[in-house]
This record gives structure tokens, sequence and C-alpha cells, in this order.
């Protein structure tokens, strides 16, 4: 396959943005704006250094993340997300799908640790991607690491919409409204477990997150692709300590269109070459809505992407519901039959 190789030397990297900037002093922090304005409206995605995330903090979750997927399977199928109604726990290789096609990767789906709210009557049907988490009963660790793993990100996360919204010139606490204590962060654990064998190369099939803004953590095996400006997909290399981060839905619907939320997708390892991810997603509250943000590239803006395939919602939770239904249809055919006969 060669469709993916890069053939113009400005393609060989994503922009590198230094969240670090921020804090040395105005004119450092008028460049990091100018850099983020750009990769976040050119490219919608880039590499993110200066986070503050220290080798220690990842180091305990990939540790544990790793130890997970040495679990017996047995012990992993033992946190099925078939048997989770708000789609958490554990997906085997194969049962996840995107683009209508099979995806090759095994993952455990992690999200705010909240009791269940089942929708009553009249109630959206978002309310059921709130719930309890699956959690390996022989590795506690991996709970400690991964609810540790989601606060220090959402903070990461909340200081660089910040300095993004500032970059395009809106008002930095816009949607501090629609985040605070009942936002609806997300974590994947996820391993590609190298080819699948029968010529498909779909690691995850080429989509676009849900959210506001996605910081992916990824080992040195490579494979993730992002479709840039010429519509063709680009290796994303991995760079050390670096997060990159991608622009979700919400924002493309709340700048209308003038942010970008840039299709990705992973190709499968060659042979037998396992790769781990781990994305976060930074998303608002399930009831949270988009309201039109104030900035000046507003009148420049080219309108939301119309993909009848894939409508955008500006309430939060009916935009993520949309997705779970789609990439995991054993659990939506066990627990959500009337909301596939609805959609
Ligand atoms: O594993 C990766 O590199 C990307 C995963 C991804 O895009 C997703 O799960 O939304
Ligand atoms: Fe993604």
């Amino acid at each position: 396959m060669t469709s993916h190789i890069a053939t113009t030397a400005s393609y060989a990297q994503l922009p590198v943005i230094d969240l670090s900037a921020a804090d040395r002093g105005p004119r450092s922090r008028d460049l990091l704006h100018a850099r983020l304005h750009s990769a976040a409206h050119d490219v919608g995605f880039f590499q993110l250094v200066g986070h503050g995330v220290t080798k220690a903090e990842t180091d305990a979750l990939s540790t544990a993340m790793r130890a997970f997927f040495e679990l017996p399977e047995a012990d992993r199928l033992a946190l099925d997300n078939v048997n989770s109604p708000h789609f958490r726990g554990y997906t085997r290789t194969g049962d996840e799908r995107t683009g209508g096609a099979r995806d090759w990767r095994d993952q455990l789906d992690i999200g705010a640790e909240r009791p269940a709210r089942v929708p009553g009557p009249g109630e959206p049907p978002y309310w059921w991607l709130q719930g309890p988490n699956q959690w390996p009963a022989a590795l506690p660790e991996l709970r400690t690491a991964a609810l540790a793993w989601i606060d220090r990100l959402s903070a990461v996360a909340r200081r660089l919409l910040r300095e993004l919204l500032t970059a395009i010139g809106a008002p930095a606490d816009f949607y501090d409204p629609i985040f605070g204590d009942q936002a609806h962060p997300h974590l994947k654990l996820v391993r590609y477990p190298g080819s699948a064998g029968d010529g498909a190369e779909q690691g995850v099939g080429a989509h676009k997150d849900y959210g506001f803004l996605t910081l992916l953590l990824q080992d040195g095996v490579g494979g993730l692709q992002v479709q840039r400006e010429d519509g063709r997909f680009h290796d994303v290399p991995p760079l050390e300590n670096a997060f990159v981060v991608n622009l979700g839905e919400l924002l493309e619907v709340a700048t209308d269109g003038y942010l970008l939320a840039t299709n990705h997708r992973v190709v499968s390892p060659a042979g037998a070459t396992e790769r781990f991810s781990v994305p976060f997603f930074y998303n608002p509250r399930l009831d949270g809505k988009v309201a039109p943000l104030p900035f000046p590239g507003a009148t420049r803006a080219p309108g939301v992407t119309t993909d009848p395939a894939n409508p955008l919602f500006a309430e939060y939770g009916y935009n993520e519901l949309k997705g779970k239904l789609r990439a995991h249809p054993l659990v939506a055919e066990r627990h959500h039959g009337s909301l596939l006969a609805a959609a």
C-alpha cells in the first residue's frame, strides 16, 4: 500500500506546539498563539510538548495497560462491554466497527466514574452513557492509574483549550459552563495486535472524534495517519514525550467549521507487531450544548461538514451516543434495540 506515503517534506511531521511557552512571558505566549491558531485552523492535528506530564506518570499508566493486555483472556472478557449498557469495559478484537468495517484492535473503555443514570420516559437517551466502569480485580493499580490519568489530562486539555480559544480571539472561558464537575471525559486503553492476516489493514477506520480535544499517547510503532489538505492520509511519526492532539467534532460545530475536526485512522502494524495507544477525549457534560463561539474568524467560517452518514450534534450526549451505537453493535443490539430502531 503506497497511498499514505508523504510526498512533500512539510508533511513529514505535524506542527509541534510547546504549551509551556504560555508561561514564558507575553512575547512567547503570542508566538504560541500564532502557531496554535495555524495548527488548529490549517491542519486540525499537532504534537503537544511542554505539557508537564512526567515520565513517571506516563510509565505508571503504560505499565498498568500492558499488564492488563497480558491478563488471561478470561480475565479481560470478565469485563466484556456487552454486559454494560453504558458502553464501558472490554471490546475484543474484531467486535468494533468504524465506517461499517471491522476494526482490528482490542480495548478497554473507561469514563468518568459515576453511578448509572437510566433515562426516564421523555429524557434524552444519552444518559445511558453515564455509569460505572468495569475494572480487573487482579489489577487494582489499573484503576488508580487510569483515574489519575483522566484527572491529569483533563487539566492539560483545559489549559490547552483556553490557549486555543485565546489564540483565535475568543473568550478563554467561553465553554467553562459545559465542563466543570459534570464533564464527561473518556479514556481508551488500546492494543493493535498486528495484521489480521486477511489483507485488511484497518486497525481503526477513518473517523473524527466526538468531543472537543483528543490527547493521544502512542508508543514508538507508528500507524496513525491523518487526512491532510491534499485529501490523502499521512503518517504521524511517533514523537517521544509528545501527545498527538486532534480537534473533535464539537470544536468544528462551535466554530462553524473554522477549526477542523480531522479524519484519522490507524493502519494495522505489520505481522505480529503489537502497537499500544491511549487516546484521552476531553468532552463536556452530556447535556452540554455548544453555543456558537464569538470570535473574529466566525464571519469567514465555511460551515460544518455535512455528511448524511455522520450528522454533527451540538448537544454533546447525542454526538457521543451516535458514535457508540455505530462502533459497538453488540452492545447496541443487546441493550439499545429501541434506539437503533429510532435511528
Ligand atoms: O490509536 C490511535 O492512534 C488512534 C485511536 C483513535 O483515533 C480513536 O480511538 O479515536
Ligand atoms: Fe480517533
